[in-house]
């Protein structure tokens, strides 16, 4: 074993620590570094990058008056190495910048007190003098969130709560804990076990995290099925704020009196002070602790049975389901073993590939940590094993089980070991609802292979795990790393790739985060989380705790620097209305950018995604606009000679229900002189002389149905198409040329296309060429709707529009009705309507109002575009008809359309392929072309025709 090598040989901090604390501490990987090689193309030879301790630090800032009455409450610190320790959590980017001491700022200052009362001094000494407070727990935070804020010009002091580490009481009887919020996780864990009693909140970092990081992050521990997330284990909570002590006056299961104000600390990441004491449940130690593992064939039928044991709710306190990659990245940090250890793994392997028939390149595997008694622990295996055999799940034993939690611990530390190799790493998570985890993991792989191949990263990991259920969704964990050696700043390839695999998730129904918090990474996506008057309150709750922004993190909302410019105090702020403006109207179509989206595998062409996509967006944001009065305000505002009309509401809306109109006489002569207004003016009493103006409150409702039209035909063709080209190209588009295109594939592909008949596939190619009619008599259809909708206004509107726009008329032209702008004719903003009403004594009088219609602004715009767009999509489609016919009916055209899909391939050999597929086949191979990967297509070609030359069952 050349490359086998002994961690405990390690030099490196971390990795010195796993040796000490792991299963695999001081044992031999003989697997590990083939794997880095063969997956990372690392040089396990080369020299490790070790960094060097710094010579010297920032200069502290805080002024030495300060310092002194700090130094009165608690021990304080400003020596650079106590101050370089707090000044980051463990995301990529803080270790990148520890090991070049790179940090824009850090803190100039630490203090550590112990109880409650010195941190209530800490604060109010912080208010007199203006400085920021950092609380800093175990720094285990991957969100940026302890990292100080760059801009910040005030002095930064880090309050270190480490020394608030004490279980202040335990009541046994009521099964709850006070505690200092400085412990940590094992400590405390510790402490609990040795009184029989457990808090069994463990995440993955609960070596170094601590109870108040947990709170201020809303943590999630692996076991959170028994013993549920932090927000379950919470009773009460202590906060210091500037302005005072947060906690609730009772000590209760539950309180109806909302909102619940210790949410609001819950996940505030120490923006809004610092939670000093927790008040939690405690759970007697369960009597037995197994692991345990199982076996699946591909990730699909895992994430079906973890579905399914949510659903029955019978999770053990944590079940998780590694993807393939990891599986196999687990292996390979499997130690050195035995011979009969090495003749049990051959059985095992024996057992599950050759009898079970597992294909090794897609099996996946579960593990299991069970508690409780040993007759439920019993029952709970018995009914997984069960539940796990529909989904062809078998049992892979315990040490499986263990070493894959052992796992989730060790590999922090080997991503720190990587950096020394040139290897960047991090993971990533999200919470995801039921029915888009399988499209969310495959959506993020091939985006991030995608994005790595845009930038020549050759050498990757990415995997997933699915960590957490619950009963609407559950968690998904994703590993991803990359060999540097060829980038100058792989930090920065790092974040950009994570970033678009975020925005990926986040279009994928994903959530911002479900355990690590937003800190400063995530922000870009906040307000989008908890909309717009979500992140007001953010903002009023800051506001209300911390109007001097002591507690300046700049995490979530708020922002990096002195002035808390996000706060509310900005609202006066004269360039608001405009931002809030802009961000209304982007915000206003964020719920339709999904119509937008280029579908990962295609199955149409660009002029029916102009049907579906393109003109149901226009239809939906129109249909949006003439709705929003946030823009326009009211769509009708009737004005008054009197002050009489206190009724003024009502009158609007009989104005907009029955009726406004203009006066054709009126649209003649200037504005101003011969009439008040265009088209208004006094009433000629003639009834031709009106324009009726009635169907302005069906606009919205007439632009909904006809997007509900436009989408049709697109519903009708993925109901017929019921995914057949996903599921025969959906691992195969990625630009990046992989040489691992599995062989059974290839044979999947080929014996789909040449062992059915001829005719197999043409039922599916003539439903698409039906689409593509309908689509074209729906566009016509459309247009004539929309001439009857406007009172035969629509025909010639667009061009009546070009026309007055390339040729405006000025008033002295405007001799009749038709020289008018055809805009101002058919979408009037101002109009006349009347009321009748009693007067005093009985006589019918009538009321004369001149009505605004602002809305008519919109109108006018959206029916041009619609003309124009309209007229332009039936020319289109006519051609996509023809062209159809033309198609289906022409071979060669066919093999012309092939051999435009495939490179240096020779004529004969697509002419010889297109030549025995009939219609149906050759519109199968044509999508096919469309998706998949330029390489691979051309070899299936190849492939299809060497099978046609041997195999003369497929024959026409
Ligand atoms: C290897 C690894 C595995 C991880 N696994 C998990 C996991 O399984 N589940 C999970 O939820 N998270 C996990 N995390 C993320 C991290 O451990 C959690 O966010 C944790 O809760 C942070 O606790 P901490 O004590 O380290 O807080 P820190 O990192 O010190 O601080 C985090 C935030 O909390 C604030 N804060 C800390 N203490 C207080 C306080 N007393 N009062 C007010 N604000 C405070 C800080 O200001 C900061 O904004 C993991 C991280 C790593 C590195």
């Amino acid at each position: 074993m050349q490359h086998a090598q002994k961690v405990q040989n390690s030099n490196f901090v971390s990795a010195a620590a796993l040796t000490l604390r792991y299963l695999l501490g001081g044992k031999t990987l003989p697997h590990f570094i083939p794997w880095a090689v063969q997956n990372l193309n690392i040089d396990a030879s080369k020299q490790r990058k070790i960094p060097a301790v710094p010579s010297s630090y920032q200069e502290s800032r805080l002024p030495h008056h300060v310092r002194q009455e700090l130094e009165a409450i608690a021990p304080l610190s400003i020596e650079g190495m106590d101050r370089l320790i707090r000044a980051h959590g463990q995301t990529l980017s803080d270790m990148a910048r520890l090991r070049t001491n790179t940090f824009p700022r850090i803190p100039d200052a630490v203090i550590w007190p112990d109880c409650h009362e010195h941190v209530v001094k800490i604060v109010d000494c912080a208010t007199r003098h203006q400085f920021v407070i950092i609380p800093f727990g175990g720094g285990t935070s991957v969100s940026g969130s302890v990292t100080c804020p760059e801009r910040e010009e005030r002095p930064i002091v880090a309050l270190d709560t480490s020394e608030m580490n004490s279980i202040l009481w335990i009541d046994k009887e009521q099964l709850l804990a006070r505690v200092q919020t400085g412990i940590v996780g094992q400590d405390l864990e510790r402490e609990m076990r040795a009184r029989g009693l457990t808090v069994g909140h463990e995440p993955d970092s609960y070596e170094f995290s601590t109870l108040g990081g947990w709170v201020a992050t809303r943590a999630s521990g692996m076991k959170k099925n028994t013993y549920g997330n932090i927000e379950d284990l919470v009773v009460q909570t202590k906060t210091v704020t500037p302005v005072g002590v947060l906690e609730k006056s009772c000590r209760v299961p539950r309180i109806s009196c909302g909102p619940e104000w210790e949410h609001v600390i819950m996940g505030s990441e120490g923006c809004f002070g610092v939670v000093t004491e927790v008040t939690l449940k405690v759970r007697p130690l369960p009597p037995v602790t197994r692991y345990g593992s199982l076996v699946f064939p591909g990730w699909e039928a895992g994430v079906r049975f973890e579905r399914e044991v949510a659903e029955l709710r019978l999770q053990p306190a944590s079940i998780r389901l590694m993807d393939n990659d990891q599986f196999r990245f687990g292996l390979a940090l499997k130690t050195e073993t035995t011979w009969g250890g090495v003749i049990l793994d051959g059985l095992k392997h024996f057992y599950i590939t050759r009898i079970k028939g597992f294909d090794p390149a897609s099996l996946c595997v579960v593990t299991l940590l069970i508690e409780g008694h040993a007759e439920e622990v019993a029952e709970r295996e018995r009914r997984l094993n069960a539940i796990a055999a529909k989904y062809g799940g078998v049992p892979a034993g315990a040490a499986n089980g263990e070493r894959g939690y052992t796992f989730t611990f060790v590999i922090a530390y080997i991503r720190d070991l990587a950096l020394d190799y040139d290897v960047v790493a991090e993971s990533f998570e999200t919470s995801v609802p039921w029915d888009r985890t399988l499209a969310l993991c495959a959506g993020v792989k091939r985006r991030v292979r995608d994005e790595c191949a845009r930038r020549g990263v050759t050498h990757y990991h990415i995997s997933c795990r699915l960590t957490q259920t619950y009963d609407a969704g559950c968690c998904i964990y994703f590993y991803f790393g990359f060999n540097t050696s060829a980038f100058k700043d792989p930090v920065t390839v790092y974040e950009e790739i994570e970033e678009a695999a975020r925005d990926e998730i986040i279009d994928c129904g994903g959530s911002i985060s479900h355990h690590h918090g937003v800190g400063k990474l995530r922000k870009k996506w906040y307000t989008d989380t908890v909309s717009e008057p979500g992140r007001r309150l953010l903002l009023a709750a800051k506001q209300t705790l911390d109007p001097d922004n002591i507690f300046a993190l700049g995490n979530m909302a708020f922002n990096e620097g002195n002035q808390e410019e996000t706060s509310i105090k900005i609202l006066a702020n004269p360039i608001r209305p405009v931002c809030c403006f802009c961000l209304k109207m982007i915000n206003l179509f964020m719920p339709f950018r999904a119509f937008l989206k280029f579908d990962n595998v295609c199955t149409d062409n660009n002029v029916f995604q102009m049907h579906y996509k393109v003109t149901v967006f226009m239809l939906l944001v129109s249909a949006l606009l003439v709705t929003s009065k946030q823009f326009f305000g009211e769509p009708i505002h009737c004005m008054t000679d009197s002050d009489k009309d206190k009724d003024i509401d009502a009158v609007n809306s009989y104005c907009w229900i029955y009726g406004i109109y203009t006066l054709k006489s009126q649209f003649v002569g200037k504005e101003g002189v011969h009439n008040a207004y265009l088209g208004v003016g006094p009433d000629s009493n003639k009834e031709d002389d009106k324009i009726k103006h009635t169907y302005y409150q069906w606009v919205c409702f007439v632009l909904l149905g006809q997007s509900v039209m436009f989408y049709t035909p697109r519903y009708l063709w993925k109901i017929w198409e019921g995914g057949r080209l996903k599921t025969l190209a959906s691992d195969l588009t990625s630009p990046m040329v992989t040489k691992d295109w599995p062989e059974y594939r290839r044979g999947e592909l080929v014996c789909y296309l040449t062992h059915s008949s001829m005719y197999s596939h043409n039922m599916y190619a003539l439903r698409y060429a039906f689409c593509e009619i309908l689509n074209l008599i729906n566009v016509v259809g459309q247009i004539f709707l929309l001439d009857v909708f406007l009172d035969g206004a629509f025909r010639n509107y667009g061009a009546a529009v070009a026309a007055f726009t390339h040729t405006p008329r000025i008033p002295a032209d405007m001799t009749d009705f038709v020289s008018v702008n055809p805009m101002d004719q058919f979408f009037p903003k101002l109009t006349k309507c009347f009321l009748r009403r009693y007067g005093p004594s009985g006589t019918i009088e009538v009321r004369d109002r001149l009505c605004v219609l602002p809305l008519n602004l919109v109108n006018e715009k959206i029916f041009v575009v619609l003309w124009f767009w309209l007229l332009m999509l039936t020319f289109v489609s006519a051609l996509a008809v023809l062209f159809r016919v033309l198609v289906f009916s022409a071979r060669p055209l066919r093999t012309v359309m092939i051999m435009g899909q495939v490179r240096n391939v020779k004529r004969s050999i697509v002419s010889s392929i297109v030549k025995r597929f009939g219609f149906g086949n050759w519109f199968i191979l044509y999508l096919l072309g469309k998706n998949l990967n330029p390489r691979i297509y051309k070899e299936l070609i190849l492939e299809l025709c060497k099978e046609m030359e041997h195999n003369n069952t497929f024959t026409v």
